[in-house]
């Protein structure tokens, strides 16, 4: 991938951009194309607003923050994109990543993680997804159009241009004029209202006879030792008399889940998937690679008191301990089976607003010759979504869940082309259609599990979405 080593801001002033976008073109064969990739510091701006802002419904659309890093990220249309299914589709993202990176001239020098070109992927639960109309393909992965990211104060716009001999590049370099105009009179604007007054009455999932038939089914097979663990999901289906707001909703979400990884995505036809989870599939910066292990779970107290007693018992549990370690053990040897040395840091509670887990973060560094998406790929789904072991688990869950999982519980994230990414997975998250919403939470089911708390425990994480929800 060539880099173009130049200010890129003199392309505000010189008009330069123009210049160098015309050379390109002439230099591109007749039947083939380029992608310049632009990386433009720009006065701090919130990637929510600029989303908001910019993106179109007809158009991809990915916004993922990390409000403890103070690090948000939007990525509006697409220049390039791949949907996908079936058992190779990490293996076809990879192929698909790097034929773009081919194509692509990278101006500006800085390997700063926010800047060049970054794809954003959603992937679903299962390979396949089995309901007709689920609005999502089980793969999606693309290069954006804009991508705006924030990093404390600092804000980099990236804005990617394919380019062939048919493109009208005035248009284009109007259009980036424009684009930049549009986010400099975005840079006082904040969303930092609440506003909670639409559905947050709370509901309860149905068919609760079921699901409990479910659970008591499942302890009867880990008792026959069929599997050790699963992860038994419910939705919520709630609607309004209106169209859900998006935003508000996000910015809800951002204020009630402080320490979670907000998220949505829209498929470019009117629905969108959103959401607030404490769970990181990996993150890879600089080939230091994070992960955690997380499960293991009990409500927040009302008092201090009861806060300690509830996070006192949950780290003694030995039913919760023992649904934590599957976790761990799995990521690990995952990890040992890719060439890579995890490092398991001491175990600790992750406390969020209303629910605690047990956590154990997992570091690594990670050899040169291992992919982002292989490692993906080799992880999803763990023993927190699915169950051990993975296959039978995997199995059991189509037969006793009646809804399609889709992107819930399933690898979202992007990568760029240095190798640095961050997936979440897509837990406590909803799809927004229109005026109606299906809410996701699920709970994993082990020897000595009681079907009521598990029930309690799904109906907690919903109710905590629900409530953002306007
Ligand atoms: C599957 C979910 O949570 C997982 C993550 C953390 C704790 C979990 C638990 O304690 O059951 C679950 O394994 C969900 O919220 O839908």
């Amino acid at each position: 991938m060539p880099v173009l080593p130049c200010r890129p801001n003199t392309f505000l002033y010189h008009n330069e951009l123009y210049q160098f976008l015309s050379h390109c073109q002439q230099n591109c064969a007749a039947d083939s194309s380029q992608i310049v990739s632009i990386s433009l510091e720009v006065e701090s701006v919130d990637p929510l607003v600029v989303l908001q802002e910019i993106a179109q419904p007809n158009q991809l659309s990915f916004y993922f923050e990390n409000k403890s890093n103070q690090q948000a990220i939007a990525a509006i249309d697409a220049v390039a994109q791949l949907q996908t299914c079936g058992v190779k589709r990490f293996s076809q993202a990879q192929k698909f990543v790097s034929s773009c990176l081919d194509k692509i001239i990278k101006v500006g020098t800085s390997n700063e993680v926010s800047t060049g070109p970054h794809f954003f992927c959603s992937f679903s639960f299962f390979n396949e997804t089995s309901q007709i109309d689920y609005p999502f393909p089980a793969a999606t992965i693309f290069l954006p159009r804009w991508q705006i990211s924030r990093c404390g104060d600092r804000c980099i716009l990236v804005a990617n241009f394919l380019i062939d001999n048919e493109t009208n590049l005035s248009k284009l370099y109007q259009d980036w004029c424009q684009k930049i105009r549009t986010i400099n009179l975005l840079k006082f604007q904040s969303n930092s209202t609440n506003n909670y007054n639409s559905i947050s009455r709370s509901q309860h999932i149905k068919n609760i006879k079921n699901f409990k038939q479910s659970i008591t089914s499942s302890l009867k097979l880990i008792e026959s030792n069929y599997f050790q663990k699963i992860v038994l999901a419910h939705p919520l289906d709630v609607s309004v008399d209106r169209p859900f707001d998006l935003f508000q909703s996000l910015e809800n979400l951002r204020n009630i889940h402080p320490g979670c990884y907000i998220f949505a995505i829209s498929n470019g036809k009117g629905q969108n998937f959103i959401g607030a989870s404490p769970e990181r599939l990996i993150s890879i910066n600089n080939q230091q690679l994070s992960t955690d292990a997380l499960a293991g779970s009990a409500p927040r107290g009302k008092t201090l008191a009861e806060d300690t007693k509830l996070a006192n018992c949950l780290l003694s549990s030995e039913k919760e301990r023992y649904e934590h370690c599957v976790v761990l053990d799995f990521i690990t040897q995952c990890l040992y089976q890719l060439g890579i040395v995890p490092q398991v840091l001491s175990p600790r509670l992750r406390q969020l607003s209303n629910i605690q887990h047990l956590w154990t973060p997992i570091q690594a560094t990670l050899p040169t010759n291992v992919h982002p998406l292989e490692i993906v790929a080799a992880l999803h789904p763990t023993p927190a979504v699915a169950g051990v072991s993975r296959d039978v688990a995997c199995t059991k869950i189509q037969d006793y869940e009646r809804f399609e999982r889709g992107l819930y519980a399933a690898p979202l994230g992007w990568l760029d082309d240095q190798g640095n990414c961050e997936f979440i997975v897509g837990i406590r998250s909803a799809l927004i259609d229109r005026d109606r919403a299906r809410l996701y939470a699920g709970a994993g089911i082990v020897a000595g599990s009681n079907p009521d708390r598990e029930i309690a425990e799904i109906q907690l994480k919903l109710q905590a979405l629900l409530k953002a929800l306007v």
